[in-house]
């Protein structure tokens, strides 16, 4: 810890869990809702950080559903709808391309095994990619139709999400921790995957290893230049 000095906090959250996540599917930028769990495990993370006595200044969300109602319950659980709000398809979870509605054993199937099982466990590995013409391929939605299509992914692999995460996290949610904001970012567990890889330096065959438990808040103190000293769960 450093000394007297006022410490930056940062709470990372992945969103409740899923219906697909119930169901095991690959699930990535499918825009699919909270399961009764999920919605359960919100309301149990905003009183969480309320009963630790965490304050925010600016929240940050996927454009994906699960998050973003998973970031307006813990809102209304802490009594913080007025705080500004800053939603971005950056920080939409990692696109799986092909295997997306899919469950492990179909995909493996339709994919082959090695395919599959080497996008969960190598970085560089990229799941098979969807058509371009797909209706479900985000440069054809009318939610990202703002976002240069040149950006927009047809499957990802962890290394690409780090590459469209980093300048996110350094000229958009750094610069407010720097000014001593309080952050509260709800995403996806690849996504903080490769925002805990970038506060702490990890490899990327450790961001495979990283576990991120559904509605767990993850709280990181940071010094003043924006090194983290501590980490740890709320609540636990
Ligand atoms: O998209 C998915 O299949 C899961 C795991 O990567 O992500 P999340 O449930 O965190 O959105």
């Amino acid at each position: 810890m450093s000394g007297t000095k006022k410490l930056i906090r940062l709470v990372l959250l992945r969103h409740g869990q899923s219906v697909w996540n119930q169901n095991r599917h690959f699930t990535g930028w499918s825009n699919v809702a909270l399961s009764a769990q999920g919605e359960e495990e919100a309301r149990r993370a905003g009183q969480l950080l309320k009963q630790a006595n965490f304050d925010f200044d600016i929240c940050f969300s996927s454009e994906l559903k699960r998050a973003r109602d998973t970031l307006a319950t813990i809102q209304s659980e802490m009594v913080l709808e007025h705080l500004p709000t800053h939603r971005s398809w950056r920080l939409n979870e990692r696109h799986y391309g092909a295997l997306e509605g899919l469950r492990p054993w179909p995909a493996m199937r339709k994919f082959g095994i090695w395919p599959v099982l080497k996008t969960q466990f190598y970085f560089d590995a990229s799941p098979p990619l969807l058509a371009a013409d797909d209706p479900r391929a985000p440069a054809n939605q009318q939610r990202y139709a703002s976002v240069d299509p040149s950006q927009l992914p047809l499957a990802e692999s962890m290394r690409q999400v780090s590459k469209r995460v980093r300048p996110f996290l350094h000229n958009t949610i750094l610069p407010e921790a720097k000014q001593g904001k309080r952050l509260l970012i709800v995403a996806h567990k690849g996504i903080l995957r490769v925002l805990m890889m970038q506060l702490e330096g990890l490899t990327g065959a450790q961001v495979m290893r990283l576990s991120v438990t559904t509605g767990q808040p993850i709280c990181y103190e940071l010094d003043e230049t924006l090194v983290p000293v501590n980490r740890y769960y709320v609540g636990q």
